[in-house]
């Protein structure tokens, strides 16, 4: 039995900081052994341009207790941007990214993009100076099923968008369907997805048996355990399109634990030990390092990460709560165990 594995310095593809008082808390936990992270721009306001992401990035690295974390800044495309709002973003140095959230699709997207025939400009900029799109996919309209949402985003505006912009780098966030798993396999070396560890560990089944638990409810809601499954198989596989995202996204515990909660769930505090057990569990440490520090990025066109990680076997108790800024956090595995430690 392995009880020890070190791998190259991982990176996470896709997490949410949040800003102001609880930045301190979520970049504590998300540099403790990430090199760098691609920090989510769905503030409120979000960050639209170059200066704010600039802005951002500063009020990040105040916070960080290791002086080689590096954050990634992302872009949040709206109706309103423009093609020179991309370009000077590539030039600021800072922007690694440009996020498309449908608007309405999720937390903090009402500023998001009401239809992408809006973006052809910005897309064909992104294309040409090589920025990679990130994108949130699920359909927001009413008469669409939340559980289909994804597959009918691929369906309806990804596979066409695909097809018009073939030299267009696209990571599918946060993907929770075999659907998914299926179009980003088939399609071109320019698209590739994340997969979080919570999509990894749970399906609906753990949301709403004997009760609903809301820190399992994330947006893409989770879904039934054949979608896990594919999930699974894809992130274990070793194929270089599937990367290490965890899409952490914190909410105080008031707002979960509510009549109407928030969606996303908090994994910064574990991620890489969450994900060892996922990876274990199915006898694949062995590629654990493929998803979790080389896949990224080599998509990205970024150097691998120069040293290294270890991780123990070594049970350990996560708290009921987190400080969260002036309120708390309920992380997952919440008053339960987890089964793998970086060791210092
Ligand atoms: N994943 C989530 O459920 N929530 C994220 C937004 C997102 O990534 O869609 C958040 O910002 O809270
Ligand atoms: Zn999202
Ligand atoms: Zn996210």
């Amino acid at each position: 039995m392995t009880t020890k594995l070190t791998i190259i310095r991982p990176d996470d593809w896709h997490v949410h900081l949040r800003d102001g008082e609880v930045l301190k808390d979520t970049v504590a936990d998300i540099s403790r052994y990430f090199g760098r992270a691609i920090v989510m721009p769905n503030l409120v306001p979000p960050v639209v341009n170059a200066e704010q992401a600039s802005e951002y990035h500063a009020r990040i690295m105040a916070q960080s207790p290791r002086e080689n974390f590096q954050p990634l800044m992302v872009l949040y495309l709206t109706d309103n941007t423009t093609a020179e709002d991309i370009i000077s973003a590539k030039e600021s140095g800072l922007v690694y990214a440009a996020k498309l959230y449908p608007a309405g699709a999720t937390t903090n997207s009402s500023s998001g993009v009401t239809d992408v025939a809006n973006l052809e400009d910005v897309f064909a900029a992104m294309q040409s100076v090589g920025m990679p799109l990130l994108i949130h996919g699920e359909v927001t309209k009413d008469d669409i099923d939340i559980f289909d949402r994804e597959q009918v985003f691929i369906d309806t505006i990804l596979r066409p968008l695909v097809a018009n912009y073939p030299m267009l780098k696209v990571v599918l966030e946060h993907i929770t369907t075999k659907n998914a798993v299926d179009f980003v396999k088939e399609a071109s070396d320019n698209v590739a997805a994340t997969i979080t560890v919570h999509h990894l560990l749970y399906n609906r089944n753990h949301m709403l048996v004997g009760g609903i638990r809301p820190h399992y409810f994330c947006l893409p809601v989770l879904k039934r355990n054949t979608h896990q499954a594919a999930l699974i198989e894809a992130a274990t596989s070793g194929s270089k399109k599937f990367f290490l995202g965890t899409d952490s996204a914190p909410h105080a515990q008031h707002a979960k634990e509510s009549a109407c909660g928030c969606a996303g769930s908090y994994t910064a505090h574990a991620a890489i030990e969450l994900y060892a057990e996922v990876f274990e569990h199915e006898n694949a440490l062995d590629k654990l390092e493929a998803f979790a520090s080389i896949n990224g990025p080599t998509f990205y066109q970024l150097p691998i990460n120069e040293d290294k990680i270890t991780l123990e076997k070594v049970e350990w108790p996560v708290p009921a709560t987190l400080t969260f800024g002036n309120d708390v956090v309920v992380p997952i595995r919440a008053n339960e165990t987890i089964a793998w430690q970086v060791k210092d």
